[in-house]
């Protein structure tokens, strides 16, 4: 049995891949304050019957290694995707394409196979912020990273000297108390970060685009963005499903 695992900053998204290449459901743990390690090994352990992950990640190098350690010692067959220069339909835009995050690489992959045959922007809205521009052909044109929603408002609350909160619960621009006052202006602020940046990109790019909004604010924000949004909250899901068909061995 294959899964696919995508490891964030901030949590531990899995599906299984089912016999026509299709990923299940995503499925997703939050680290807390335990390291990302344990939450893997956990995975390992719900699924004793796994023969192949194909995993991407943006960890460090300690990570990587502890992973393939207990991968090789449960008998599990590991892929770990990396950004390459060119790969899966994508010519990556980076001076040096292993310096882009591996998880833009496979959102890349997976978005311009959605938007088949169109330009694609994807904005995969995590622990940070991530949007990518990705002409027709399949050439990543570059992107830009942004604090994220929780880290926003994290990193205000930790710089204040008072006990501030932020509440993210039904936001509104005329907020009266400072949790929603936080809440509605790291929210509004990366609406309008958002819309911002993909209009700029569009009027510099050559044909029209599919806007792909992932990750795990992808849906709350898209309740309060005015464009027109492919929300994918499983879109890695689907490029782990691609770059797997496209890579294993038919006895794993
Ligand atoms: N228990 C949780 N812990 C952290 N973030 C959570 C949790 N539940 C929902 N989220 C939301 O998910 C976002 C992280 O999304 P995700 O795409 O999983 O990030 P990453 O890939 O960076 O780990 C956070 O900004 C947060 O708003
Ligand atoms: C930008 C990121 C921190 C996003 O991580 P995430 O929010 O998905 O946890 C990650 O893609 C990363 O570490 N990238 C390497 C730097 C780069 O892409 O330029
Ligand atoms: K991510």
């Amino acid at each position: 049995m294959v899964l696919l695992v995508d490891a964030g900053n901030s949590r531990l998204k899995w599906s299984e891949l089912d016999a026509a290449g299709r990923p299940s459901i995503q499925q997703a743990a939050a680290y807390g304050d335990r390291p990302a390690l344990a939450a893997f090994l956990d995975l390992l352990d719900a699924y004793p019957n796994v023969g192949h992950i194909t995993l991407v990640h943006v960890l460090t190098h300690l990570f990587a290694e502890s992973v393939q350690a207990a991968c090789e010692q449960r008998g599990v067959h590991l892929h770990s995707v990396r950004s390459v220069a060119q790969a899966y339909g994508i010519t990556n835009g980076y001076q040096n394409p292993m310096a882009l995050g591996a998880d833009r690489f496979v959102g890349l992959v997976a978005a311009h196979r959605l938007a088949n045959g169109q330009a694609s922007i994807v904005i995969d809205c995590g622990t940070a912020i991530t949007v990518d521009a990705v002409e027709r052909q399949g050439q990543h044109l570059g992107g830009l990273i942004l604090p994220g929603l929780r880290l926003s408002a994290d990193a205000l609350i930790a710089r204040a000297q008072g006990k501030l909160s932020f509440s993210l619960e039904q936001p509104t621009i005329f907020a009266d108390s400072t949790s929603n006052a936080i809440g509605g202006g790291c929210l509004f602020g990366l609406v309008g970060a958002i819309e911002g940046i993909c209009t700029r990109m569009q009027q510099n790019m050559s044909s029209p685009v599919v806007r792909v909004l992932t990750g795990g604010d992808a849906e709350y924000l898209n309740a309060w963005l005015p464009g027109d949004y492919c929300v994918q909250p499983d879109l890695l899901m689907h490029g782990l499903a691609y770059i797997t068909e496209q890579t294993l061995c038919t006895s794993c």
